[in-house]
């Protein structure tokens, strides 16, 4: 009896690319996860572990940034048909390129902002007793995206210190947040439209300095906007962008090709209070 080698395949799985086309002021946004899969002749490695014919899985990646920079990204079509017949068209032991893309779509908030398309969840949690009742309203999964107008510097550096000074970065986070009411009644589906549209306002708008900032404002505003709103809870995951170095490529990378982050990220937390109003009559937490 003999073991034979089966189908097999290889390459780089979920490549998260962010791509932003400057136009002036106006930004455009593609947003993508590559997948490659390349097959052919390669039984040399799984016999023998001659890997002659194996073109890293490593080099499949910086593929994907490098052809997002040198012919930026368009359809996701186009982009999965340009390296496909690039990684067959250039290994000659790759007889099969499967290149699969996840696109996920942005709507446009303003000439660099964006919102996630798909659905946040709108939340509350009501407590009632008898001595008080208690409102609390919110959202989560409410993905934003500034794709400039975002700085973060002047921070200390100690000797575990390598995050770069950034004067131009993304800012991108998923908003969690939580309101408590004043009262217990009020038209409830307009104050939740209107908090939520302050805090769209808010993250637009605001040059941010640092995440933590922007929290502010977003709180602020809406404090500012609803009055029958008494405190609001902010947790801002802070989705990193990380600038890809296309350097050992020849290609310099302005503000262009981005790692979407997956994990660590960022997690500013913080609570804006009116400093008049009667403190909660029970605790309520994110
Ligand atoms: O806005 C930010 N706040 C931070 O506290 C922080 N820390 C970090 O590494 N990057 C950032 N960005």
């Amino acid at each position: 009896m003999a073991f034979v080698l089966g189908p097999n395949r290889y390459g780089k799985a979920e490549t998260r690319l962010v791509h932003v086309t400057r136009e002036g002021d106006t930004h455009g946004l593609r947003d993508l996860n590559v997948s490659v899969a390349l097959s052919g002749d390669l039984s040399a490695t799984h016999l023998t572990g001659d890997n002659s014919g194996v073109l890293p899985t490593d080099t499949m990646k910086n593929t994907v940034y490098a052809f997002a920079r040198e012919h930026g990204v368009g359809e996701p079509e186009a982009f999965a048909l340009r390296l496909g017949r690039h990684f067959v068209s250039t290994q000659p032991q790759v007889s099969s390129a499967r290149v699969s893309i996840e696109a996920y779509g942005w709507e446009r908030l303003g000439p660099h902002s964006f919102r996630r398309k798909g659905d946040f969840t709108r939340l509350c949690v009501v407590t009632v007793s008898e001595d008080f009742t208690q409102v609390v309203s919110g959202l989560k999964d409410f993905v934003l995206l500034n794709s400039t107008a975002s700085e973060f510097h002047g921070f200390p550096r100690d000797r575990y210190t390598t995050l770069p000074e950034a004067t131009d970065r993304i800012l991108a986070t998923a908003v969690d947040a939580r309101w408590r009411h004043l009262s217990d009644t009020a038209a409830w589906g307009e104050s939740f439209e209107k908090a939520k549209d302050a805090l769209v306002n808010a993250f637009v708008n605001t040059y941010s300095y640092s995440l933590q900032q922007t929290l502010f404002s977003m709180g602020t505003r809406v404090l500012d906007s609803r009055p029958e709103i008494a405190e609001i809870r902010l947790a801002l995951p802070n989705k990193h962008h990380y600038l890809v170095d296309l350097s050992p490529f020849d290609l310099e990378n302005p503000g262009e090709v981005f790692i979407a982050g997956d994990r660590p990220y960022g997690l500013i937390e913080g609570t804006v209070t009116r400093d008049d109003v009667p403190p909660a009559p029970t605790e309520w937490y994110l």
